[in-house]
Parts: structure tokens; sequence; C-alpha cells
């Protein structure tokens, strides 16, 4: 059975900056979220609290049975197998091809010595070839993946995700470095994942029209805090400047016109 993932009274500080202020959410298994917000909102830093790569100041996160910010060694090596990170800078390394960069993300699965050897079962390279068809990227198998588009290796990076078996995927602006065709595969990528697996996606946006055409829900941080969390049709633009006010409506309306195709061509 899976689990809903909560997020309960939430803050961490940096200095005098609250850069999560008091956030309490609540993720049932398999929904698919869009955090948006302005640049400095907090969205960063609360995706980074999830898969514990900094600590909460107060509050506690939970899945399920597990109180994730008490998680300690192989508990929490296995809590950061479960929820998968990509970023918007891809993480991969440039140097090797993309099938080893894939299985690079089984891993976290293995002792010192065989993860330092970087041997891998038959078994491992199949699921690592199925993850990378299931993104179109069988033909880039054995390329380089610094030789490969941003927008094919930000899919490399989902398929070496997808092969840590995860429930829980956590996009840090996946997509801000991504011209639009590229990015609607990459969407389209976290989609099929999401709908296919029953994956719990939480994804960090900068445009609106991309998270209302793909997320289940939006939630809206300003100053750390959720300032709306709601359905896409609930995000109406009197919802967004109420919010932002109408210099924000515009910020945002700009952002969106470079990936206004995304959400066309979704
Ligand atoms: N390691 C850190 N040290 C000091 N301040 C930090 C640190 N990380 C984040 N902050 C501050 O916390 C606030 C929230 O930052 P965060 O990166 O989470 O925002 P964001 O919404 O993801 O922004 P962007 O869209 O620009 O990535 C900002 O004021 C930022 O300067």
């Amino acid at each position: 059975m899976p689990d809903s993932l909560n997020l309960i009274n939430v803050s961490r500080h940096f200095g005098n900056t609250k850069a999560v202020d008091n956030v309490s959410l609540d993720i049932p298994p398999g929904q698919f979220v869009g955090v948006i917000g302005r640049s400095g909102a907090g969205k960063s830093t609360m995706l980074r609290l999830i898969n514990r790569l900094i600590d909460p100041t107060e509050g506690e996160i939970r899945y399920g049975d597990r109180v994730v910010t008490q998680l300690k060694g192989k508990a929490l090596r296995d809590w950061r197998r479960d929820c998968a990170m990509i970023f918007q800078q891809f993480n991969l390394v440039d140097r090797l091809d993309v099938l080893t960069n894939v299985l690079i993300g089984r891993l976290a699965e293995r002792g010192f010595v065989s993860s330092m050897l970087m041997r891998f079962t038959d078994e491992e390279r199949t699921m690592a070839i199925q993850a990378l068809d299931r993104l179109d990227l069988v033909p880039q198998t054995l390329q380089r993946a610094g030789t490969l588009s941003g927008g094919q290796q930000q899919r490399v990076a989902i398929a070496k995700a997808l092969v840590q078996q995860p429930r829980i995927m956590l996009a840090d602006e996946p997509i801000a470095s991504l011209d639009p065709a590229n990015a609607t595969l990459v969407m389209d990528g976290l989609r099929a994942i999401n709908r296919e697996d029953g994956i719990t996606v939480l994804v960090n946006l900068h445009t609106l029209d991309t998270a209302r055409a793909y997320c289940d829900r939006i939630v809206a941080m300003r100053d750390g805090r959720v300032m709306f969390d709601g359905s896409p049709c609930q995000l109406t633009n009197d919802v967004v400047r109420d919010i932002y006010g109408t210099e924000g409506l515009q910020e945002f309306n700009e952002a969106a016109t470079s990936t206004q195709k995304v959400a066309v061509m979704a």
C-alpha cells in the first residue's frame, strides 16, 4: 500500500532568511504536484528538505510510518533511494555513456566494493535499457552523455532516477534550461511515469502554463510560505494577482511566453 507524504509545520531558516516558513502539506500517493513561485520563494529548499539534503530548523516530515526527518544511516539511504531527485543541471557524468549513467542509479542498492567496480548484473542492464526505451533514448544508449542535447540529458536523468525504483520523484526546475520542444518531452516523461507507475511527482516550475498543463495540484509559495494549494482550475489569473500582485503576474506571463508551446503541445 503506497504511503502519503506529510510535511508538518516545516521551517528552514538560513540566518535571518525564512527559506521555508511553517509549511504543512499532505501529498497522497500518485499525485502530480507542481510547486510554483518567484525566485527565492523557497521551492528548492522544500524539495531538498524532503530528500534530506538539508534538515529542517523546525517541524517534521513523514512518509507513512517513517519519520523522514529522524532517519539515519541505512534508513536514510533507503529513503533517498525511495525519493529520487532530478536537477536543472542533469547531474550526469559527461564522459560516461548513457547506459552507464543510468546504471549509476542502481548504486544506491549496492555495497561499497561493487559500487567502486561499477559491476552490474544482466538484470540491471535490462532494467536500464527498459527505462531508456520508455524515454525514447535507446538509440543513444552507447553515446557519451556529454554529447546529448539538454533535453536528452534530462531524460537520461529521469531514466537514472527510474532504475532506483523510487516511490517519489522530486524534480527541481527540470525544464528551466530547455527549449519548448525538449521541455515538452521531459514533462511528458515525468507524466508517463507518474500515470503508469503511480510514482508521486513533485516538480518545481517557473511558469504557470506548464504547471496548469501537467499538474493535478499546484502549490504556490511566496517568502517560504504556501500562499495557494489547489487544482489548476482554481488557480485563476485573479488568484495569481491576489497572491503575487500585478507585478508578479506580469513576471509569470513573461516567463511563460518562452514555454507557452510546452502547454500547447502537452
Ligand atoms: N544554503 C543557503 N544559504 C543561505 N541562504 C539560502 C541557502 N539556500 C537557500 N537560501 C535562501 O533561501 C531562500 C529560498 O531559496 P530557494 O532556493 O529555496 O528558492 P527558490 O524558490 O527555489 O528560488 P529559484 O526559483 O531562484 O531557484 C532564498 O532567499 C535563498 O537565498
